[in-house]
């Protein structure tokens, strides 16, 4: 059994997390921190692991954490994994980082976007960007993983066909995408509260996400050119999902659709649908699965639309951190993963 370790149990990842590893089969769950809740059982608090998990939140102590865990999965916010990952590498420790602090490789664009210095840029080099369908080999022998965000996951699977095998115009890429209400966590804030965000529909940071320089950095990477993308979040009243609508324009015909189903052949969390589909945001709540859809709305020109879909918190987050640890520890990439959404 892998021993593992949950820095911040409490938050939607962190939950997500538990949710999954609870059933996962080689897995023993062994610490789970949090500052707010020291001492309470976890299923005290989240009544569905109830008969699945007798531990209790402890403070993050990084000693006791490389004593007890092989692997450290942070569900925390920005700017706290940094500060421990180094120790924990030290003592022999694997970590899985669910936040940004190791997405992006160049540290003077981590501060830009996320407003405070890097204070473990030695590391940058080292850390995987743990997005399977692109970095499976590296992923396996990494000892720092830094899983992508949710929109970045969903965007960058719609394109990756498209720019590895150089068929679509690098200067005109949108990507217009809409997430639930659990992609802004579990924190209390008056945009994500019930009069606030439901019956409602609306962008935000249209002038700039920081999940741009993320998606940027990692199709630029993929077809060793610079592109360009508009990238366009929106909130919607949903609690999981995320929506993303691609427009890119061929250089030349191609059969988009058997060029998706060939590159995604040995992904088995990425699902190409017949042509023409429209893939729904429940089709993979709860589910690790990322569907997609090709659109050639006209045969006249040259544009072309992708349709990606996921849940947020399991291949945005929690699912595809798992898929990485199995990867890590030599388990088939599907352990613990294969639950089917939830619908309706
Ligand atoms: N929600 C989503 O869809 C996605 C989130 N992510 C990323 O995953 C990470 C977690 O997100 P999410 O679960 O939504 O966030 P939440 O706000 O729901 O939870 C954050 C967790 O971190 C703990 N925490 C907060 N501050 C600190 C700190 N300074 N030191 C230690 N623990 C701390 C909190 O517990 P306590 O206060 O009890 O200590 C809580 O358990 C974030 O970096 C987020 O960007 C990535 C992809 C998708
Ligand atoms: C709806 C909503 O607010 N979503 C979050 C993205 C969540 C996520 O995946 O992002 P990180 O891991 O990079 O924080 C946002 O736009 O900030």
């Amino acid at each position: 059994m892998i021993k593992v370790g949950i820095v911040g149990g409490t938050g939607y990842t962190g939950i997500e997390l538990l949710r999954i590893l609870a059933f996962h089969p080689q897995v023993e769950i062994t610490v789970i921190t949090s500052r707010s809740q020291t001492g309470t059982k976890v299923s005290d608090l989240f009544s569905n692991l109830r008969g699945h998990l007798e531990l209790s939140f402890t403070n993050l102590t990084p000693k006791l954490l490389a004593d007890q865990c092989e692997v450290v999965f942070f569900a925390t916010p920005h700017g706290v994994a940094m500060d421990t990952v180094a120790e924990l590498l030290s003592y022999g420790t694997r970590v899985i980082d669910l936040s940004a602090d190791f997405r992006l490789s160049d540290p003077a664009l981590w501060e830009r976007w996320y407003g405070q210095p890097h204070t473990a840029p030695d590391l940058l080099s080292e850390a995987v960007y743990g997005l399977p369908e692109i970095n499976k080999n590296k992923i396996s022998k990494a000892r720092l993983v830094a899983c992508p965000g949710c929109y970045p996951t969903t965007v960058q699977l719609g394109f990756l066909p498209l720019l590895e095998e150089n068929i679509i115009e690098l200067t005109t890429l949108i990507a217009d995408a809409k997430s639930g209400v659990s992609g802004a966590g579990r924190k209390a804030a008056i945009g994500t509260s019930l009069c606030e965000a439901s019956e409602n529909f609306k962008a935000y940071s249209v002038a700039g996400h920081r999940h741009h320089p993320e998606i940027v950095q990692g199709l630029s990477q993929v077809c060793d050119t610079a592109i360009n993308l508009t990238f366009v979040p929106h909130l919607v009243p949903m609690i999981r999902g995320i929506h993303a609508t691609l427009y890119a324009q061929l250089k030349k015909e191609v059969d988009v659709q058997a060029l998706f189903e060939l590159r995604y052949t040995n992904s088995p969390f990425v699902d190409i649908l017949p042509p023409n589909s429209h893939p729904e945001t429940r089709s993979v709540r709860g589910s690790n699965m990322c569907r997609i859809a090709v659109h050639r709305p006209s045969k006249e020109d040259n544009r072309i639309v992708i349709l990606s879909v996921t849940d947020n918190l399991v291949k945005g987050a929690s699912g595809q951190a798992v898929q990485n640890m199995n990867l890590m520890f030599d388990l088939p990439e599907t352990t613990g993963l294969t639950g089917i959404s939830l619908m309706p």
